[in-house]
């Protein structure tokens, strides 16, 4: 996240840190729990590590030097990749990863809400995205859980912002002109979390843009209201 700040314990319950252990074992990409046994994160990030077997997947935690041998985590049972992915930039970069039992809900560790179909066109007003991702382009994995509000951007604002692209429906943007306030990458997969009528929604997961925080280059969340079908058959 460049242009955050810390977290509080319990903030984002609802956030997981994705760690991989090849030779050796760290942070990958950010996300959701949508119950107790199914987290939402990026296509992006489980392309090429297909495998469940290397995954870990840490909940309750805010820094990432809380993690060590001693350190719970829930292993990975099947990972589902939505089956249009190809690239982050063309979209569906959307994957569901199974816990290999389900997690015991506490106030550190609580699934947030998916939004409906019929909520695609909401004017979210108090949006937030959060990570342990860079702070800048040239950056590294952070320590302590970073959050920023960003204000969501129309789909027509954000096609201008991103000429060569095509910039769909199942995508929202979010950013300021200004730039200075952005996801970044290791944020990636991780939640754009809105608050609603005093309840908080999975509004997008964090996908792409180009560099980080720069001026009139949005971030751009894979928007979770459009696969709300697809994420219950494949949850149910
Ligand atoms: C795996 O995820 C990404 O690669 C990756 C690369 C990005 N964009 C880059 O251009 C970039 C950023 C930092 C280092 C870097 O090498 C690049 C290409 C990303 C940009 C944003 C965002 N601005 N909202 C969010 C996630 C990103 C994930």
């Amino acid at each position: 996240i460049v242009g955050g700040t810390d977290s509080s314990p319990g903030e984002w319950p609802w956030q997981v840190s994705l760690h991989v252990k090849l030779s050796r074992q760290r942070h990958l990409c950010g996300g959701s729990i949508i119950s107790n046994q199914w987290i939402l994160t990026a296509a992006h990030c489980v392309m090429s590590l297909e495998n469940p077997n290397i995954w870990r997947v840490y909940a309750g935690i805010l820094k990432q030097s809380e993690i060590n041998e001693d350190t719970p985590f829930f292993k990975v049972e099947e990972i589902i990749v939505h089956p249009q992915y190809k690239y982050a930039q063309t979209g569906y970069d959307i994957a569901l990863m199974k816990l290999d039992k389900p997690m015991n809900f506490t106030d550190l560790q609580l699934p947030i809400c998916l939004p409906s179909k019929e909520d695609a066109n909401i004017l979210y007003t108090d949006c937030w995205v959060i990570g342990w991702g860079y702070r800048k382009e040239k950056g590294r994995v952070e320590d302590i859980l970073q959050k920023a509000t960003v204000p969501l951007m129309s789909k027509e604002e954000c096609q201008a912002r991103y000429r060569k692209r095509r910039i769909g429906d199942k995508v929202i943007c979010a950013g300021y002109d200004e730039g200075g306030r952005d996801a970044c990458k290791g944020d990636s997969g991780g939640p754009l979390s809105c608050k609603h009528e005093e309840v908080w929604y999975l509004v997008g997961i964090t996908s792409w843009g180009e560099g980080c925080a720069r001026p009139r280059q949005p971030g751009v969340y894979t928007k979770v209201a459009e696969y709300s079908d697809w994420i219950l058959e494949k949850t149910t």
